[in-house]
C-alpha cells in the first residue's frame, strides 16, 4: 500500500503547520518592554523551525546589539514558546538586525509620520500637561511622577517628559535612576517604569552641572528632539515636568506644544503665591491655558486627629483666584494634597505612593486629580477646526 505514508507524511505536515501557527499565536502575545507592541508586529521574529521531533527553534531578532532588554524577551518568547510545545521543547536562537531592518522597523512605528515631525501636534488626541511651579522644592516633580502612574494605572497610556534642567529627578522617583534610552537607528526608546514611558534630560548626561549650564538654543533643541525622535506610540496623556520658574523652558514647551495646558503646583504658604502665579502667567502669555493649580504640602496629619499647618494655609485657593483674574473660565484648585511621610518614602525608593500606599491621604488626592484628567476630553485648545471663517 502506497496511500498510507502519503496520509501519514500528509498528517505530519499538517502537525508542523499547526504547531507553527499556535506558536505564532503564543508569539504574538510577546511584547517588546520598550516599544510596547507585539514583537511579531516588530519584525523581531525570524523564523519558527519545527523539527521532525516537535522541538521548535525561534528565531529572535533583537533591534540592537547589547539590547537593554535583551534577557527578557528572549525569556518571553522561550516562555511563549514553551507554552505550546511544552518544557525542554523549544529553543530560541537570538541574532540582531541588520541596518536596514531596523530602519523599516522605524519607519514601520512612526506609521507615515514625516522623519522630523512630532507626534504631539495639537490635532493629535493626545492631551498635554506641562506642570510647573514658581520655585524648587515644592514636590512638582513628585506630583508628576505620581500623577502619571495613577493615570497609567486608569488605563490610559501615558508619557512623561521631564524637562526640569535643574533637578530632573523623574527618573529616580520612578525606580529608573541610571536607566539609559535604546537607540534604533535614528528612533530613542524611552525607558518604562510603572507602565509609563520616561524620558529625561538627566538620561543624556552624565555630569548634571553640564545641562545646568545649557541655555535657550540648546534646551529647545533637546526639547524638541524629545518630542520628535523619542517612540511614545500613541499616548493619551503626556506631562511634561517643566523646570521651577519662568525660564527659556517654558517659551520652548509655548512654541513647540501651544495646545499644553498647564498645571500650578504651589505650596500653601501664601508668601510663595506671587511667584507660582508668575510662572503660570509666563505660560498664558506663550499662548498656553492653565487648567488648575494644585497645591502641595497642605497640613500634615497629627496622630490626635488634628492637622499641623507647617507651611501655612490658603496658598493654592489665592494662585487659583489670582490666576482666574480676568479669565472666561475660572481657574480651580484640583486638590491639596497633604504632607506624607509615605508619599516621602516611595519617591525616595522609586515606587510612587500612590501604588506603594494607595490609602495614604496624599495617594487619594492625587488619584483625585488623575481620575479627574483621565475623564476629560482632550478639548479644542490650540486645535485647528475643520473649518475657516468665512
Ligand atoms: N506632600 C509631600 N509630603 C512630604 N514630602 C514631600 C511632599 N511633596 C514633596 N515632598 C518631598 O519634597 C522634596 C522635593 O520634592 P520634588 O523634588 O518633587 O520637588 P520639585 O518641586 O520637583 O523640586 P525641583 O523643581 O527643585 O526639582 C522631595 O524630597 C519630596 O519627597
Amino acid at each position: 500500500m502506497t496511500a498510507e505514508p502519503a496520509a501519514a507524511e500528509t498528517a505530519a505536515a499538517e502537525t508542523t503547520d499547526a504547531v507553527r501557527e499556535r506558536v505564532q499565536a503564543a508569539l504574538a502575545r510577546v511584547q517588546d518592554p520598550e516599544i510596547r507592541r507585539p514583537i511579531t508586529e516588530l519584525g523581531m521574529v525570524a523564523g519558527i523551525d519545527v523539527a521532525a521531533a516537535g522541538r521548535v527553534t525561534v528565531g529572535l531578532k533583537l533591534t540592537i546589539a547589547g539590547c537593554p532588554a535583551a534577557t527578557r524577551i528572549e525569556q518571553d518568547v522561550l516562555s511563549a514558546t514553551e507554552s505550546v510545545v511544552g518544557a525542554g521543547n523549544a529553543a530560541v536562537d537570538v541574532s540582531v538586525m541588520t541596518p536596514a531592518e531596523r530602519t523599516a522597523l522605524t519607519e514601520r512605528l512612526r506609521a507615515g509620520r514625516p522623519r522630523k515631525g512630532t507626534a504631539f501636534t495639537p490635532e493629535s488626541l493626545t492631551r498635554v500637561y506641562a506642570v510647573t511651579s514658581g520655585k524648587g522644592g515644592v514636590g512638582k516633580s513628585t506630583i508628576t511622577a505620581n500623577l502619571a502612574v495613577a493615570l497609567a494605572r486608569e488605563g490610559l497610556r501615558v508619557g512623561i517628559v521631564d524637562a526640569d534642567v535643574y533637578g530632573f529627578s523623574i527618573p529616580a522617583l520612578l525606580g529608573l535612576a541610571g536607566a539609559k534610552p535604546t537607540q534604533v537607528g535614528d528612533m530613542i526608546l524611552p525607558p518604562v517604569a510603572h507602565d509609563v514611558k520616561v524620558i529625561s534630560i538627566g538620561m543624556f548626561v552624565d555630569d548634571p552641572s553640564v545641562a545646568v549650564a545649557w541655555r535657550g538654543p540648546m534646551l529647545h533643541r533637546t526639547i524638541s528632539q524629545f518630542l520628535t525622535d523619542v517612540y511614545f506610540g500613541d499616548l493619551d496623556i503626556l506631562l511634561l515636568d517643566l523646570p521651577p520658574g519662568t525660564g527659556d523652558v517654558a517659551i520652548s514647551v509655548g512654541q513647540l506644544l501651544p495646545h499644553a495646558e498647564v498645571i500650578v503646583v504651589t505650596t500653601p504658604q501664601p508668601a510663595a503665591a506671587d511667584v507660582a502665579e508668575r510662572s503660570g502667567v509666563v505660560a498664558r502669555q506663550t499662548g498656553q491655558k492653565i487648567y488648575g493649580v494644585i497645591e502641595n504640602m497642605a497640613g500634615l496629619p497629627q496622630p490626635d486627629g488634628s492637622i499641623l499647618e507647617l507651611f501655612g494655609s490658603g496658598g493654592g485657593a489665592e494662585v487659583a483666584r489670582r490666576l482666574s483674574a480676568g479669565q472666561d473660565e475660572p481657574v480651580t484648585l484640583l486638590t491639596q494634597v497633604p504632607l506624607s511621610v509615605p508619599l516621602r518614602e516611595g519617591g525616595d525608593h522609586g515606587h510612587p505612593v500612590v501604588l506603594a500606599a494607595p490609602d495614604d491621604p496624599a495617594s487619594l488626592a492625587l488619584s483625585g486629580v488623575a481620575r479627574l484628567l483621565a475623564t476629560r476630553s482632550r478639548g479644542l485648545a490650540g486645535r485647528r477646526l475643520p473649518f475657516s471663517p468665512a
